[in-house]
C-alpha cells in the first residue's frame, strides 16, 4: 500500500481570487482534508520568498541572544512564551509574541530583546504574523461558511490572540541521542499555522495510526486543527496528533502562529447540532482549558483533554 499523503491544497491569493468558483473549489478541497485528516497543506503566496529569508534571519538572530534575555519573554499563559533549558527537551527552545498581528505587541517585544532596536526582526515578524493570520482567517472562513456558521465566527474574530512562536531544535549529538524532539501531542489551540524552514522533522499521524513525513517545501504551510476547534466544531473537525523527530545533524527552525480565543466563551453553534449530530462539547473557556491542561493533574494525564475538560 503507497503511503499516505497529506493533501497539498492551492492557496495562492491570484488562484481564490480569481472567479467565485475557484474559492468554492478551494473551499471543498480544505474541508474534505480537514474532516478527513485535521490537516492539509496550504500553497500560499501571502508570504514571498523575500520576507521568508528575512523571518528565518530574524529567528537565528532572537536565539543567538543570550539566554538571559530570552527568559525575559513571560505571559500569564502557558506556552505562550520562552519555553527552553528543559531536562526533558534538552534540544528544544521557543520565544512567543502574543498579538503578533499587532504593531504595538511586535514593538514591545522587540524592545525587550534588543533594547537598543532591532527593526528588520520588527518588520518581518510583523508582516509575516499578519501574512500567515490571513491565511488562518481564509480557511477559517471556509469552515464556518460550509457549516453556515459564519456570525458565530465573525463573533470570534475579534477575540483572537495570534501568538507568533518562534522554535528551534539542535540537532541530536550522538547516535544514542533520542530522535524524538518534540513529543507526541494535539495542539490546544483553535488553529495553527506551521511554517518550517529546509529542515524537515515534523510527522503527522493519521487516523489508523501511521506516521506521515512533512516535507519542507518553499511557500508551503501546514494548517492544522486544535483541540478547540474540535469542540467548537462538535467534533466534525478533529486535531491531528503530530511530533518533531530529528535524524540528521543539522539545527531545525520552525514557526508557528497559534490562534487562541480569550474573553468570551467559545459556543458551540446550534447549527451543527442535530438528531445526527448530538452535542459532544460543553461551550467551554480557551484560556481556563489551557489552565487545565498544563497545570492541573487530571489535564496532564488525560490521553484527550478536550474530553475530559468539556466533552459531554
Ligand atoms: O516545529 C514544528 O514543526 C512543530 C511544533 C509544534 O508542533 C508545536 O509547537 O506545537
Ligand atoms: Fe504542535
Amino acid at each position: 500500500m503507497a503511503a499516505p499523503k497529506l493533501s497539498v491544497i492551492d492557496f495562492s491569493l491570484k488562484s481564490l481570487n480569481s472567479t467565485p468558483s475557484s474559492w468554492i473549489t478551494t473551499c471543498s478541497q480544505a474541508m474534505r482534508a480537514l474532516e478527513e485528516h485535521g490537516v492539509f497543506i496550504a500553497m500560499y503566496d501571502g508570504v514571498t520568498q523575500e520576507l521568508d529569508d528575512m523571518i528565518f534571519h530574524a529567528s537565528r538572530d532572537l536565539f543567538d541572544l543570550p539566554t538571559e534575555v530570552k527568559v525575559l519573554n513571560t505571559s500569564d499563559a502557558p506556552y505562550h512564551a520562552y519555553i527552553g533549558q528543559i531536562p526533558a527537551m534538552p534540544m528544544y527552545e521557543s520565544l512567543g509574541i502574543e498579538n503578533a498581528t499587532t504593531k504595538e505587541a511586535v514593538e514591545i517585544f522587540t524592545k525587550l530583546m534588543w533594547p537598543s532596536g532591532n527593526k528588520s526582526f520588527c518588520t518581518s515578524a510583523l508582516i509575516f504574523s499578519k501574512a500567515v493570520a490571513e491565511l488562518n482567517q481564509i480557511v477559517l472562513r471556509m469552515v464556518a461558511k460550509s457549516y453556515g456558521i459564519e456570525e458565530h465566527y465573525e463573533s470570534l474574530l475579534g477575540s483572537t490572540n495570534h501568538v507568533l512562536r518562534f522554535m528551534k531544535y539542535k540537532c541530536p549529538k550522538g547516535n544514542d541521542e533520542n530522535p524524538l524532539v518534540l513529543r507526541p501531542h494535539t495542539d490546544k489551540s483553535l488553529m495553527t499555522i506551521l511554517h518550517q524552514e529546509q529542515v524537515k522533522g515534523l510527522q503527522i499521524q493519521t487516523k489508523d495510526g501511521h506516521w506521515i513525513d512533512v516535507d519542507p517545501a518553499p511557500s508551503s504551510f501546514i494548517v492544522m486543527a486544535g483541540d478547540a476547534c474540535m469542540a467548537w466544531t462538535n467534533g466534525r473537525i478533529e486535531a491531528p496528533c503530530h511530533r518533531v523527530i530529528l535524524e540528521g545533524n543539522q539545527e531545525r527552525f520552525s514557526l508557528g502562529l497559534f490562534s487562541f480565543i480569550r474573553d468570551m466563551k467559545i459556543e458551540i453553534p446550534q447549527k451543527l447540532i442535530d438528531e445526527d449530530h448530538p452535542q459532544r462539547f460543553k461551550d467551554f473557556d480557551h484560556y481556563k482549558y489551557l489552565h487545565y491542561y498544563h497545570y492541573t493533574d487530571e489535564g496532564k494525564r488525560s490521553t484527550c483533554p478536550i474530553k475530559s475538560y468539556c466533552g459531554i
